[in-house]
């Protein structure tokens, strides 16, 4: 099996070791980038509001003063929405996944689902409808959402103990309604259940080992992210960032670990399975993952776009401008004419900003305009 070894930055860490996908890529037939990278994955911002304020995301001294949500006619309808998948689905995306912002504040969001299951996939594969969500409303909405033809979700958590929650999400919310909700997920029949936990050093990185021994055993999998320099807000610095590479080796004395096949190119995460007795992984002690965006760049393989809330398109999470495809919905140009401007968006595209920020010294990233914020393309 090929390897790669995981550049670091922080040198007292080991070495990362991870196999390498064998799957071809991008398939024969399939739209591509400057680049070569395939188009499989559209995420959808349904809002840009949140009920949330976390630090790294929406840092509540900006959002509270100066941010103004957008206006409810501005915001795509779920028919513009679906419409739009149809013809990214048309374009070989299998995979789509609604967030935000928080996506389950937006009203009757299962109608989206609905909408979004009658949709087919070139191959004939079933598609892959996901959302992420910080997980406050998931205990309620859960079966519903998965009625409508919900078939996974991720669930945003970064500690187990209330006070440092508060710290990183800035809200007052109890970490006990944040796990009956993921509970909820799971009685509704909600599959490959993940939880994403954002490490800021100093901050929850003492939760690592909490979180793993709580998720461990489960069936759910836990995702380590290293903090992002996203948006244009939340302050980001380098020293605050803890490389996976450093997260594995905190788990490592109390755990062993070894890497994982990952399941498809693109994949944003490196998989580790928990090692059982006879020394190989046991699938019944689940796996982690890493999600190294600053310390590991995955742009190599990165096949996502993002739908904004208002009906851009963007072409990477560190974009400063997208596509206006509101204009030419509501302008009246045809599914043919929305499909072609799709493919030449996408064949033009050569992103790449965290590849480019790794190869700066101090990774303080490429100068651009002003970021977008996640809350509104994404994450
Ligand atoms: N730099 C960068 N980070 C990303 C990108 N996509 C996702 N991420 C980060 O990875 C996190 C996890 O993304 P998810 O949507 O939960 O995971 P995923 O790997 O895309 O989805 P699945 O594995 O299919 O569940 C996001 O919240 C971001 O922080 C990307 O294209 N670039
Ligand atoms: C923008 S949120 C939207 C969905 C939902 N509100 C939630 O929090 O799950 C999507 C994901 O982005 C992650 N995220 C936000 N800001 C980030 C940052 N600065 N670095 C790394 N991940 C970040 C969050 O932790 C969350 O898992
Ligand atoms: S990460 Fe999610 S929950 Fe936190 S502020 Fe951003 S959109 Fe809201
Ligand atoms: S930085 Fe941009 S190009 Fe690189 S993986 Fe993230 S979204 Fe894709």
């Amino acid at each position: 099996m090929a390897e790669r070894v995981i550049p670091l930055i922080d040198q007292r860490s080991r070495p990362l070791v991870v196999p390498r996908a064998a799957q071809p890529f991008p398939a024969p037939g399939q739209l591509v980038d400057s680049r070569g990278r395939p188009l499989r994955d559209l995420r959808i911002s349904v809002t840009d509001r949140c009920n949330f304020r976390c630090s790294y995301c929406m840092p509540k001294e900006v959002f509270d003063k100066d941010y103004q949500y957008l206006p409810h006619a501005s915001l795509l309808t779920f028919e513009e929405i679906t419409r739009l998948a149809r013809l990214f689905v048309g374009h070989g995306v299998g995979k789509l996944r609604l967030t935000g912002g928080e996506p389950l504040l937006r009203k009757g969001l299962e109608t989206l689902i609905e909408q979004l299951s009658a949709l087919q996939t070139l191959n004939g594969d079933p598609l892959d409808i996901t959302l992420t969500t910080n997980g406050t409303l998931l205990g309620r909405k859960a079966k519903a959402l998965k009625a409508a033809g919900l078939k996974r979700v991720t669930v945003s958590l970064d500690a187990l103990d209330d006070n440092v929650f508060r710290r990183m999400n800035d809200v007052d919310f109890p970490v006990a309604d944040v796990l009956a909700g993921i509970e909820a997920a799971s009685a509704a029949g909600l599959e490959q259940i993940k939880v994403n936990m954002v490490v800021k050093r100093g901050t929850n990185d003492h939760q690592i080992l909490p979180m793993a021994r709580h998720f461990r055993g489960t069936g759910i999998t836990l995702r380590f992210i290293e903090y992002m320099d996203v948006g244009a807000t939340n302050g980001w610095r380098m020293d605050e960032v803890l490389p996976s590479a450093e997260v594995i080796s905190r788990l490592q004395p109390e755990f062993a670990l070894m890497p994982l096949e990952p399941t498809a190119r693109g994949e944003t995460a490196e998989r580790w399975g928990y090692v059982g007795q006879d020394g190989k992984h046991d699938a019944a002690l689940g796996e982690i993952g890493v999600i190294s965006s600053v310390t590991h760049a995955f742009c190599g393989d990165c096949n996502r776009a993002r739908l904004s809330t208002e009906g851009s398109i963007y072409l990477c999470l560190f974009a400063s401008q997208g596509y206006d495809l509101r204009s030419m919905l509501r302008g009246g140009a045809s599914d043919e004419h929305i499909r072609e401007a799709i493919a030449a968006i996408w064949q033009g595209r050569a992103d790449r900003y965290s590849e480019l920020r790794a190869s700066l010294p101090d990774h303080s990233g490429p100068r651009t305009a002003r970021r977008v914020e996640m809350s509104y393309i994404g994450g």
